[in-house]
């Protein structure tokens, strides 16, 4: 069996300076941070605490000021399809269909090696996992926010990446939609394994999802203030977590975190 790499994503000493109209903004101040391989890792912090500019610095957006960001032992110098990034807003193209979105990233980095019949293939499969093989051929206009955010995880998962890059993914969802949506995440993440960062603001979805919360200090200058380990057993199941007495104590950690000592001035 293949060994599983305990710094599968290393984040060392990283700090991150914008140069704004108004000087010199410093976002993250030596930022740390190892990802074992398969692990579910989700970043927690007040809005403009630099989740989204780390997530970016993974995916190869934007190149840290100082320090260094290795993804699979190599060096993280720019976007690569080992990376795959879900937005907040789907990003489709809007003139392609479900389909075409999809094929459009599958042909990017299966096309030199593999035939039509092996992409159309992979895209098929990927809808399949997101349960769209139904909206295929629609345009992104003709179907709902949360297909919209499936096609654009079935986009992400088609191209196999190592890495899982989620920006608020869910984010702009309701929040029934938002709760099938990360049943169906979970689901997806346990069945291809990839190793997963996840930004997002709502304590319930990081718990649910994830091995590991990273919990964020107020900017300028924000770094890692506390990382709480989720040793919730899996698979988990929402309605059972909502009544676990742990389940509670570990969201009551995340809050106190939050609202107690990194309090934010509205
Ligand atoms: N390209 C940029 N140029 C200048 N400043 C930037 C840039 N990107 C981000 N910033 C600043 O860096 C800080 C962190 O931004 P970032 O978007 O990472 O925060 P966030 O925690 O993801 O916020 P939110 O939760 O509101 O999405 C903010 O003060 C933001 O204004």
């Amino acid at each position: 069996m293949e060994k599983i790499m305990e710094k599968f994503v290393q984040i060392e000493n990283v700090h991150m300076v914008f140069n704004t109209r108004g000087g010199r903004y410093v976002a993250l101040d030596n930022v740390s941070l190892n990802i074992r391989q398969g692990e579910f890792v989700s970043i927690i912090g007040h809005s403009g605490c630099g989740k989204s500019t780390l997530l970016n610095l993974v995916a190869g957006l934007f190149a840290p000021t100082s320090g260094v960001l290795l993804a699979n032992d190599r060096e993280i110098a720019g976007p690569g399809p080992d990376r795959a990034v879900v937005f907040q807003n789907h990003s489709l193209l809007p003139w392609l269909t479900c389909f075409g979105n999809v094929y459009l990233a599958v042909e990017r980095v299966f096309g030199d090696t593999e035939t039509r019949a092996d992409l159309k293939r992979r895209t098929r499969e990927a809808l399949a996992l997101v349960g769209l093989t139904h909206a295929e051929q629609k345009y992104p206009h003709e179907i709902s926010g949360g297909m919209k955010q499936r096609v654009g995880i079935a986009r992400a998962l088609s191209m196999q990446p190592k890495v899982l890059l989620l920006d608020e993914p869910l984010g702009a969802l309701d929040a029934l939609t938002r709760a099938n949506l990360q049943d169906e995440l979970m689901r997806l993440v346990a069945t291809v394994g990839s190793t997963t960062l996840m930004v997002t603001h709502d304590v319930d979805e990081a718990v649910l999802l994830s091995d590991r919360i990273v919990m964020m200090t107020n900017g300028p200058a924000a770094t890692i203030g506390e990382i709480l380990e989720i040793d919730l057993p899996r698979p988990r199941a929402r309605l059972e977590l909502v009544q676990d007495a742990h389940y509670l104590r570990l969201r009551g950690e995340v809050l106190k975190f939050l609202y107690a000592r990194e309090v934010k001035a509205a």
